[in-house]
């Protein structure tokens, strides 16, 4: 059974695609509710509520995907998640609308003091002279990071009579024109505008982007709006200048410990709050915990996910032309480890043809998972594969080559360490499958599949013979037999394969016999 936690409130009817999947447990419950024992969840959903550290993760050795039903994945430690090969998706498109509204409400809110006002009309006062407000028509507004959100804002804003002015660093001309915003510098945008609303994530680089020294540069009497994450406007700089009357006010959806206790800014009149309600609305919270469901599925099913914050994005087209490639990728790097089964410090992977047109990092890093997959105790997949080859030392590279040895593609492999090396080649085959095409120099031609024994010999006359005699004494079945060699009376390989796995007895024996070198076994 593959079990589910849905914690952080997280909409029961958008889990629809989870609910509903045969072999599927959704268990509803923060992860201290006791729901469920920790140990056994494969897959953790989440809000903004829930931090996913180290220590959680933990307590949780069988979790494989954690989705996020929302956009910001700050709550997350990635980094943890990526070196444990724990895939993190989230939803990022769900809730860009009800943000970008909110943030809109919260402008408008700002401008006409509406909370202020709200609030005295409720205690029965009547106070028509203490909230004249600003029309937000003809303002300039500054949007620090125009992406789904600032962008959508950035419309509802033109829509209103403001010009907008856009400080993001990975923005293009192009699409500034087309939204009809002046693309301007960091500087510019805290120089130039009456209203400032950052809608960039809370990175190294956001956290404090409005400090002491950049707030200093913004136009006396500005408006400052957060309603992206707590941390990007520093709070303490913030209180500062509204206490100093440089900012005029302030609208706050989220901050930097939520909830707040005590918060100097919540003390100023002209700072207006709401608790991180950005994505709050209905319509959001289906659209995120539906499409965050779908791609738990989607992974239950063994399908590509297609919001991976630690995976490229792959089109389920992508992947069904990738898939072969990326098999033979896993049974390539197997091989590796089981043929040449010692230290190695490089592993080079060398595609051609049409294997070369394809998103060759996500094979490189499936040939590591296959390579590590038997030599270590930890689950590798292609979401850690990197980290773990730079934990160990390995120095992972990748290369396209036109020589694709008269195949449509080929992948190559070699791994080296301690002045050895072992290279094994393979080429996908349309309608006919994967092939093992060369091992360690030795043309050969095998399917990579079942299980093998990987046979160094002496090139002279019986060695064959009396390996099948051995086994046919003992009643075992050689499925299919590849031989190879490079010059007569060399060194030669067989590759042999078996219906069932051979005992180490066996291949003990066939060690012992006149010309064998070494037997590897490879089970794929
Ligand atoms: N209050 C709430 O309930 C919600 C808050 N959010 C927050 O809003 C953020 C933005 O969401 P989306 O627009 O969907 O994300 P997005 O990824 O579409 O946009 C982020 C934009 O920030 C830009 N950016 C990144 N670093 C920057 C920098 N140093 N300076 C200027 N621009 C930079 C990027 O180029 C991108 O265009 C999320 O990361 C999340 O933290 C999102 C949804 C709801
Ligand atoms: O999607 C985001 O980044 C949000 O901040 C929304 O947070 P929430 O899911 O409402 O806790």
């Amino acid at each position: 059974m593959f079990h589910v936690l849905a914690a952080d409130s997280i909409k029961e009817e958008g889990l629809q695609p989870l609910l509903e999947q045969n072999g599927v447990q959704v268990h509803i419950g923060s992860v201290d509710s006791g729901i469920i024992d920790l140990q056994k969840i494969d897959a953790l959903l989440v809000r903004s509520a829930t931090k996913v550290t180290q220590e959680l993760l933990d307590l949780m050795p069988s979790l494989k995907i954690i989705g996020r039903a929302g956009v910001g994945v700050d709550n997350i430690d990635i980094a943890e998640a990526t070196k444990r090969g724990i895939i993190v998706v989230n939803a990022p498109d769900g809730n860009t609308i009800s943000t970008a509204e909110h943030t809109f409400a919260m402008m408008s809110a700002l401008m006409r003091n509406i909370p202020q006002a709200h609030s005295t009309v409720k205690n029965g006062e009547w106070k028509r002279n203490k909230f004249i407000g600003n029309e937000l028509y003809g303002k300039i507004l500054g949007i620090i990071g125009l992406g789904r959100i600032g962008s959508e804002l950035a419309k509802r804003a033109k829509a209103f009579g403001m010009s907008v002015k856009v400080y993001d660093p990975f923005l293009t001309k192009e699409r500034a024109a087309v939204l009809g915003v002046q693309l301007s510098s960091f500087d510019e945008v805290l120089a130039e505008t009456d209203i400032i609303s950052v809608h960039t994530p809370l990175t190294k680089e956001t956290k404090g982007l409005l400090n002491e020294k950049t707030l200093s540069q913004t136009k006396k009497g500005v408006y400052l709006l957060n309603c992206a994450r707590g941390g990007i406007i520093d709070e303490m700089a913030l209180a500062h200048f509204i206490e100093n009357g440089h900012v005029a006010g302030a609208a706050l959806d989220v901050f930097e410990v939520e909830p707040p206790e005590n918060h100097p800014l919540l003390k100023f009149d002209s700072v207006i709050a709401t608790p991180h309600l950005g994505a709050s609305t209905k319509e959001a919270q289906l659209n995120v915990a539906t499409q965050v469901a779908s791609e738990i599925r989607t992974f239950f099913e063994n399908n590509p996910v297609a919001n991976s914050i630690n995976l490229p994005a792959m089109s389920k087209e992508i992947y069904e032309k990738i898939q072969p490639y990326h098999q033979l990728a896993k049974e390539m790097g197997k091989i590796v480890s089981e043929c040449h089964n010692k230290g190695i410090s490089e592993l080079t992977a060398t595609y051609s043809g049409t294997a070369a047109e394809l998103e060759t990092t996500f094979l490189t890093k499936a040939l590591l998972a296959g390579f590590f997959e038997n030599r270590i105790d930890m689950k590798v997949n292609e979401v850690n594969a990197i980290h773990i080859a730079k934990e160990r030392g390995i120095m992972v590279g990748e290369k396209v080559t036109g020589n694709s040895y008269g195949y449509a593609n080929t992948i190559t492999v070699t791994a080296s360490g301690d002045g050895e090396s072992f290279t094994v080649r393979g080429t996908y085959i349309d309608h006919y499958g994967p092939r093992i095409v060369n091992l360690d120099g030795f043309n050969i031609d095998f399917h990579p599949s079942g299980n093998l024994l990987y046979i160094q010999h002496m090139d002279r006359p019986g060695v064959i013979g009396h390996v099948g005699k051995v086994l046919g004494d003992h009643d075992v079945n050689i499925a299919t037999m590849q031989v190879g060699r490079k010059e007569a009376g060399g060194e030669a390989i067989m590759v042999l394969s078996f219906d069932k796995p051979l005992s180490i007895e066996m291949i003990s024996k066939l060690e012992s016999l006149q010309d064998i070198v070494t037997i590897n076994s490879i089970v794929l």
